[in-house]
């Protein structure tokens, strides 16, 4: 029996305000696979990770994960803001959601120590995020991911603040520790995209039904300079820029 997609969106349509941001949208994305999410500022990617958070209801269309209600809590969410709080600790950041949910115990306590040691900063747990730079905050960021220990796990941007070897040494980090996760990644760089992922889709700003995806059959993730990536890169290209030359038509 083949499974049910980690995330699958049929039909859906959204229109917020004056804006039809979704005409009968249909995307199904694999599980335990990295996904991107590309398109030019507009084209609803924000909007596609609140729909499929269950944060946002369509006007009509389903939205199912593993063949069920996306809302139903099978989810972690990881942002360009890495949204610690200035007073807690980085190993009570860490086990923000437990303590929101109320679920405090030696256990939870546990486990985020052994995450921050995963992202490499044991020495750092006690400490405030204020003293962290922000690839450590980043690495805190993911580590309060991972708590979660969710299937499905949202990345808005979470990497395009940081400096370019920051960025590619958390990529690969979070790669490593999602690697067994389905992860919908929105990133405005096409070399991210092709290195981390298993499938690039590219939203049209223009036409509200429109994506492009483009499946990639080699493992991930890959070197800047991959044969796969260069040969891809052109591919996207096209896609970003020919979706977006309709904005400017329109
Ligand atoms: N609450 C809202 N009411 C009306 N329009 C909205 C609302 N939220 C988003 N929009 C519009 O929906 C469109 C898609 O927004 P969204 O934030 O998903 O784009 P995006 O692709 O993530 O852009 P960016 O790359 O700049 O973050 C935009 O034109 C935006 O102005």
């Amino acid at each position: 029996m083949t499974q049910a997609p980690a995330i699958e969106l049929q039909a859906v349509s959204l229109t917020l305000g004056e804006h039809c941001i979704f005409d009968r949208l249909t995307l199904s994305m694999e599980s335990a696979q990295w996904h991107s999410i590309l398109g030019r500022s507009g084209a609803g990617k924000s909007c596609l990770l609140r729909l499929v958070a269950g944060l946002q209801q369509p006007d009509s269309g389903c939205i199912t994960s593993f063949g069920k209600p996306s809302a139903s809590r099978q989810i972690a969410y990881m942002a360009q803001e890495d949204g610690l709080l200035p007073w807690l600790s980085n190993l009570d950041n860490v086990q923000l959601g437990a303590r929101l949910r109320g679920e405090r115990s030696p256990a939870n306590r546990q486990r985020a120590q052994a995450l921050i040691e995963q992202v490499g900063l044991a020495d750092w747990a006690d400490a405030l995020p204020a003293v962290l730079s922000g690839g450590m905050r980043q690495r805190i960021a993911l580590a309060r991911t991972l708590f979660e220990d969710q299937p499905v796990v949202l990345m808005d941007e979470p990497f395009s603040r940081l400096d370019a070897i920051t960025r590619d040494e958390l990529q690969l980090l979070a790669f490593d520790l999602l690697s067994k996760r389905t992860v919908l990644l929105v990133t405005h760089d096409p070399i991210e995209a092709l290195r981390l992922s298993q499938a690039v889709h590219v939203l049209s700003a223009a036409s509200p039904s429109s994506i492009h995806s483009i499946r990639l059959s080699t493992a991930a993730p890959r070197a800047m300079d991959d044969a796969y990536v260069m040969q891809h890169l052109p591919t996207v290209w096209h896609h970003l820029q020919s979706l977006s030359r309709q904005v400017d038509a329109a």
